[in-house]
């Protein structure tokens, strides 16, 4: 089981300074949709840059052009590009054909997809490298989470390895390394607790474990 850390509400300076802190405690290192808006791929790039031996995540949310927008991604050195499970199925092909050209992975986020276990089954058997639930923002202001959603996916993806984000803390992390996902994404978890290191640090240290 690996852990992602999901840098959302900060600028590149920021996202180094938190990174520089918990690079040790991270497998995955995520560029957040809000910091492509503000900043474009040179978020990915700055980072890929920084810290060339983590692996890099971008959350680009692709809902159209995937081959191009998977492109574009890659060579602006992303590891792994995400793509919505809304979108189209030629969407999803062209961004895994794409993705594999570069030795790319692409993760498919399940967000706002009302048949999951319908849809987790479909993408996984279009090749997408991981399959991931996700209650976002918006989702998780209403009270919501994924953790029922991550076991209905675990009973159909066989191929893809399986993803949850959207509001993990320490305190439920617990609940969702029981469920078995392959990868925990965290973002305000570790970067808005006011000792990031040690939150990062006690995460792994629980994912390492599963
Ligand atoms: O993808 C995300 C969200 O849609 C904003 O872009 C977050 O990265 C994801 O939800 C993880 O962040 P937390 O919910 O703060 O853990």
């Amino acid at each position: 089981m690996k852990l992602q850390l999901a840098l959302d509400l900060v600028d590149i300076a920021g996202a180094k300074e938190i990174v520089s802190e918990v690079a040790e405690f991270i497998d995955v290192v995520e560029i957040g949709t809000p910091i492509v808006i503000n900043e474009g791929l040179h978020a990915v790039k700055a980072i890929k840059d920084a810290f060339p031996t983590l692996t890099v995540l971008a959350d680009l949310k692709i809902m159209d052009a995937g081959g191009y927008e998977v492109m574009k991604a890659a060579e602006a050195g992303a590891d792994i590009v995400t793509v919505l499970g809304v979108s189209d199925d030629s969407t999803i092909k062209g961004a895994v054909e794409e993705a594999k050209k570069s030795g790319r992975e692409i993760l498919v986020d399940l967000i706002n997809v009302k048949d999951i276990a319908g849809r987790a089954a479909e993408v996984d058997a279009l090749g997408v490298d991981y399959v991931c639930v996700h209650s976002g923002y918006d989702h998780q202001a209403e009270g919501k989470n994924s953790f029922a959603d991550l076991q209905a996916i675990k009973g159909v993806v066989k191929q893809a390895k399986t993803a949850i984000a959207g509001g993990i803390k320490l305190s439920t992390l617990p609940e969702v390394i029981a469920a078995g996902p392959d990868l925990v994404i965290v973002g305000g978890g570790i970067t808005g607790e006011s000792d990031q290191r040690s939150a990062a640090a006690e995460m792994k240290r629980l994912v390492s474990q599963a």
